[in-house]
């Protein structure tokens, strides 16, 4: 089943055309990032998912029609760090929220176990790092259980161990079969966590697909002899190669569908060239998403 359809769903902010017409799908379980540069149109998005921006034309469903205030209760949603009470503690901040929520107050030390603060639940909010805050974000949006969770840029401003904590807590997240929806500019947080994507640009989708798509396949190879200029030009005339490059001591092509590490290490050795190194490199989505960016111009 569809957990969330998007039909042209496009909004206009005066003559800024912020999205457009866009087509989406999410199904049950997967962790759907939006990526794409800042200015994109991937809050617009999920503010219009979330009815908090109205859409200048085209239409969204939740869960198949279910009404929009029923949608919102099994949908939870980080668009910016909610406003904790500084002077309260985790605990006390999150049995306000759980009765915002009217959901049980029990599910309060289970959250906090999820999000790694159980030990500093008696702390203020304000004695918490980014990244403790950020995860007592998650928490409040778990508490009353959602089956979707909805996340915008969750480790903007963190530092590294912040970033890995949040990421751990997603994939967790997601391995309870949650889906997530998650906008970011960080190529590196979509390609780690997600399973599926899809690039914004100027608000029109670019591009759409699995994450393993990109990254699971060998399409890149880094070669070296040597004699480079040698092996430069030889490489040159195998047609299963393309976009070879000098990069320092080495050279690097991107593999054609069809060719294999096997089948250049054969054409060297007939040509008389001994390699000292070939090396499959798998593709990133940052390679990916700037080849896609750049074909889109
Ligand atoms: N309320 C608004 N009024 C006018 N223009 C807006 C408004 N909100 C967003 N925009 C514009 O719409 C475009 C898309 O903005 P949006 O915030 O959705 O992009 P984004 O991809 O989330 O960017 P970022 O990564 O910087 O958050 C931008 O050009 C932005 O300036």
């Amino acid at each position: 089943m569809n957990i969330l359809e998007l039909n042209g769903l496009t909004k206009q902010y005066g003559k800024l055309l912020a999205v457009n017409e866009l087509n989406l799908q999410i199904q049950q379980g997967q962790v759907y990032g939006i990526l794409g540069p800042n200015g994109s149109g991937k809050t617009t998005t999920l503010g219009m998912i979330l009815d908090v921006v109205a859409p200048s034309s085209g239409d969204y469903r939740w869960f198949g029609g279910m009404s929009p205030i029923k949608a919102r209760q099994q949908i939870g949603a980080i668009l910016e760090t909610p406003c904790f009470y500084p002077y309260m503690t985790a605990e006390q901040n999150l049995r306000i929220s759980a009765h915002i929520k009217e959901c049980s107050a029990a599910k309060i030390s289970e959250v906090l176990k999820q999000v790694g603060l159980f030990e500093r639940r008696k702390d203020k909010f304000k004695t918490y790092s980014l990244g403790m805050k950020q995860r007592l974000s998650i928490g409040a949006a778990l508490l009353a259980d959602p089956p979707v969770l909805i996340l915008d840029e969750p480790t903007n401003g963190l530092d590294p161990e912040g970033i890995a904590e949040i990421r751990t807590l997603i994939q967790e997240i997601a391995q309870q079969g949650k889906t997530i929806i998650l906008a970011s500019h960080l190529l590196d947080e979509v390609q780690k966590v997600c399973t599926h994507f899809c690039i914004l640009k100027n608000g029109n989708k670019v591009h759409e697909g699995l994450v393993n798509d990109i990254t699971g396949t060998t399409r890149q190879i880094r070669i070296t002899s040597q004699d480079l200029s040698l092996l430069k030009t030889t490489l040159q005339q195998h047609p299963g190669l393309s976009n070879l490059a000098t990069d320092g001591p080495e050279l690097i092509a991107d593999l054609q569908p069809g060719t294999t590490t096997a089948d250049i290490n054969r054409f060297c050795f007939e040509q008389g060239i001994t390699l000292s190194k070939l090396q499959p490199v798998n593709r990133t989505l940052e390679q990916e998403f700037l080849t896609i960016l750049k074909a889109n111009q």
